[in-house]
């Protein structure tokens, strides 16, 4: 469905990705939240037989940004694509970049965009799905930037999981899944991180009318309730 205009330089591995939804295969394109047009769009160097719905999933460390997207793909049918996932993987795949990935992971700061573009790119061309949920991107204006300007595509919609930092320390000291960034020193570097780059994103997104923010206190389906509302309402408008 997504058919590739220029090859990628090799700053990504050629290795297929994992990551792709299978649920998301399966998906009745007549239900879905199509915005698709039937005629090849251009979109930055990507020739696309159908316009994609993007959706960006913002958020502080351990907002529960995952734990939802598990949730939003299996409902309504969309790729989970975690930027961080595709970062750990790029670590594990003798990348060129590894260790650089996995010392800025360390310190919570963040990946040049350039790489994680590419990465989001490579995993986007790969699909066959045209609906992508972009989890923990973009983390700064740069990033934000980098995206359209080498995907050429804005997000339809953002979510924000508006969580207290309090919970979000308790949440991620409590995670136990062996990440090197979950301790408590990675975790205030990580926040300052958030409040001085990540926040102008979900601020631009909230002035251009696309941002969602969800209260992320409470059960996992107490929250996926308001995000079901959001989608849901994308699914009157089409
Ligand atoms: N509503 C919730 N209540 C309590 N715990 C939750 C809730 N949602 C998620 N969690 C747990 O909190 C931890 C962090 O959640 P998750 O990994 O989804 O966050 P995240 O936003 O993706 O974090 P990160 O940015 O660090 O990847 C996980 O252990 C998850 O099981
Ligand atoms: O776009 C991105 C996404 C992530 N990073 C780095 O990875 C870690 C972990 O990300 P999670 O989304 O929490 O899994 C993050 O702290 C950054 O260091 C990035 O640089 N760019
Ligand atoms: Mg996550």
């Amino acid at each position: 469905m997504w058919k590739r205009m220029a090859s990628l330089s090799p700053l990504v591995s050629s290795s297929k990705s994992t990551l792709l939804n299978q649920a998301a295969y399966g998906f009745n394109i007549r239900k879905s939240l199509s915005t698709g047009i039937s005629t090849p769009v251009k979109h930055g160097t990507m020739l696309k037989e159908k316009t994609p719905f993007i959706t960006f999933v913002l958020g502080g460390p351990g907002s529960g940004k995952g734990t939802q997207c598990i949730k939003i793909a299996q409902t309504f049918g969309f790729t989970h694509l975690s930027a961080g996932d595709l970062l750990r993987r790029e670590i594990l795949s003798n990348s060129e970049y590894g260790t650089m990935i996995l010392d800025t992971i360390k310190e919570g700061r963040i990946v040049p965009s350039e790489v994680t573009v590419k990465l989001i790119k490579k995993t986007i061309e790969s699909s066959d799905n045209y609906k992508f949920l972009i989890d923990g991107f973009p983390r700064s204006e740069e990033n934000r930037i980098a995206f359209e300007h080498i995907i050429g595509v804005e997000p339809n919609v953002v979510l924000f999981f508006d969580c207290p930092e309090e919970e979000m320390v308790k949440r991620v000291l409590n995670r136990n899944e062996g990440r090197v960034d979950d301790n408590i020193d990675t975790i205030k570097k990580r926040l300052k991180v958030f409040s001085s780059l990540n926040l102008p994103v979900v601020n631009y997104y909230s002035k251009r009318g696309k941002l969602h923010t969800i209260n992320a206190v409470g059960t996992v389906d107490e929250i996926f309730e308001q995000v079901r509302a959001v989608f849901s309402v994308c699914e009157a408008m089409k």
